[in-house]
């Protein structure tokens, strides 16, 4: 993807096999799956709240967080950022993906 996606997620990985005193990564990982699924939750809810307010400098700060939280998220279940970066290349050689939405999809 790009450097800083990568540099983050190499951090991540690096809090995962070399735990440090007070980083909030590693009590991420001390903590468990739960706790970092409650993360992600909670920092995507807080991205809505941010989008709805208008306020774009909170809202990109906001995806930053969840950004961070799904790396975490992603390290924890021992996903390669690759693995990742290797579907999005796949979607983005397809266009066309609007599926035909019915009606009440649509409303809602
Ligand atoms: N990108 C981030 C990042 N984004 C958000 N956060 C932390 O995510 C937390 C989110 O705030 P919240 O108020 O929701 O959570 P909290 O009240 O602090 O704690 P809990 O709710 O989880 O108990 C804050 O403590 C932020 O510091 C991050 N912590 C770390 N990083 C990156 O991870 C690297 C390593 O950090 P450490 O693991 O702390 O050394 C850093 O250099 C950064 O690059």
């Amino acid at each position: 993807m790009n450097d800083v996606f990568d540099g983050l997620y190499q951090v991540v990985l690096g809090r995962k096999s070399n735990p440090q005193e007070g980083s909030y990564t590693c009590y991420l990982f001390e903590k468990g799956l739960d706790k970092i699924c409650k993360k992600v939750g909670e920092e995507a809810a807080e991205v809505i709240i941010a989008a709805k307010n208008g306020e774009n400098g909170e809202t990109a700060g906001e995806i930053c967080d969840l950004l961070y939280h799904l790396m975490v998220l992603m390290a924890q279940q021992g996903i390669a950022l690759e693995e990742v970066t290797a579907i999005l290349e796949q979607r983005r050689r397809k266009i066309g993906n609007l599926k035909v939405i019915h009606q009440s999809d649509h409303e809602s």
